[in-house]
């Protein structure tokens, strides 16, 4: 009888982290900073930047025979797909500018995805330099201030010195996931926390795609030399769908109505109409001020009703 060959045991295996992936392939580094494109075994591995996973070796790729279990996942869900953006994250930094205008709406939503996964969200309003447009921009993120760590003001362009050092000190040692707008400046933050960075991404595009012209959709870079301090590159901040979560959790993932919205009367409260509700007074109207800004809890009744109708794919 032939003798059956048996898979080593996953302790006998490789580790490496997932730093770019392209649709069912990806590129891992070893401990030793090698990069090897690795494909999933069956559907069960599908692996993700940030993934730490267990590989073996065939030929000149490898086979991921495990992803190890995640402290946490960012991604976001329409009616369609689902979307995820990185693994085992400390921090998801949201960038936005003066000008283009940021849209609010996409960085509550991003704020929520992030609160869901408990990964602590870092908001930067870049080009400070723009004085006008950058007020009213510090303006409209008053109850954002007010809420998470403040937000980080960036010139990246004018004081890039100055700003790579309040980043560091906030990021050092840490994985941070850095998602903006188009326009807002993350390809010169990267540049600027990890010179040469894009130059990177363009040979391991080229690696998975033998020669093809198409770029990886997230990427991973380390800051420093000693490999303690990673940034992840990821488009994708546009249609934040968020339909993984449940409409009776979102006012305890947005802190400002969170704080209040255990004052309410009824355990099941939805904070929109009912009496003896503690968030409703606490709303911001054109007579009276209040510690909910009216625009927060228009977002907050837009985003209930739409989780509420929402049909799982
Ligand atoms: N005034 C000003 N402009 C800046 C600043 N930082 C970046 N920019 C400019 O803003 C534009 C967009 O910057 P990028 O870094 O390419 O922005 P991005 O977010 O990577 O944009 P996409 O490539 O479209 O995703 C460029 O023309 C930058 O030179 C800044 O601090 N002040
Ligand atoms: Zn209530």
């Amino acid at each position: 009888m032939a003798k059956q060959h048996s898979a080593p045991a996953i302790a006998e295996l490789d580790v490496g982290i997932v730093i770019a992936s392209h649709g069912r392939h990806c590129v891992i580094e070893t401990p030793d900073g090698e990069h090897v494109i690795c494909h999933p075994r069956g559907k069960k591995s599908q692996a993700v930047v940030g993934d730490r996973v267990r590989w073996q070796a065939s030929e000149d790729e490898g086979t991921i025979e495990r992803v190890e279990t995640r402290r946490n996942l960012f991604y976001r869900q329409d009616e369609i797909r689902t979307k995820s953006f990185a693994a085992n994250l400390d921090h998801v930094l949201i960038l936005i500018a003066a000008e283009p205008e940021f849209s609010e709406h996409q960085l509550a939503r991003a704020l929520i995805a992030a609160e869901a996964e408990r990964i602590a969200p870092v908001i930067a309003l870049n080009k400070s330099d723009l004085v006008a447009p950058f007020e009213r921009a510090w303006a409209r993120l008053a109850p954002y201030r007010r809420m998470h760590h403040g937000v980080l003001p960036l010139s990246l362009k004018a004081s890039g010195a100055v700003d790579r050092a309040s980043l560091l000190k906030l990021l050092t040692g840490k994985t941070t996931l850095v998602l903006g707008p188009s326009g807002a400046g993350k390809s010169t933050l990267i540049n600027l926390l990890v010179p040469g960075a894009l130059a990177q991404t363009g040979e391991i595009s080229k690696a998975l795609n033998a020669g093809k012209h198409t770029t990886t959709s997230t990427s991973w870079y380390w800051v420093d030399k000693a490999s303690e301090t990673a940034l992840i590159d990821s488009p994708g901040f546009q249609e934040f769908g968020l339909n993984h979560i449940e409409p009776m959790k979102l006012a305890g993932l947005m802190p400002d109505i969170a704080e209040h919205a255990s004052n309410c009367k009824f355990y099941n409260c939805t904070h929109l109409h009912e009496p003896g509700c503690g968030v409703i007074p606490q709303v911001e109207t054109t007579t009276q001020t209040g510690p909910i800004s009216a625009t927060r809890y228009k977002i907050y009744g837009e985003l209930f009703a739409e989780l509420s109708q929402r049909r799982f794919p």
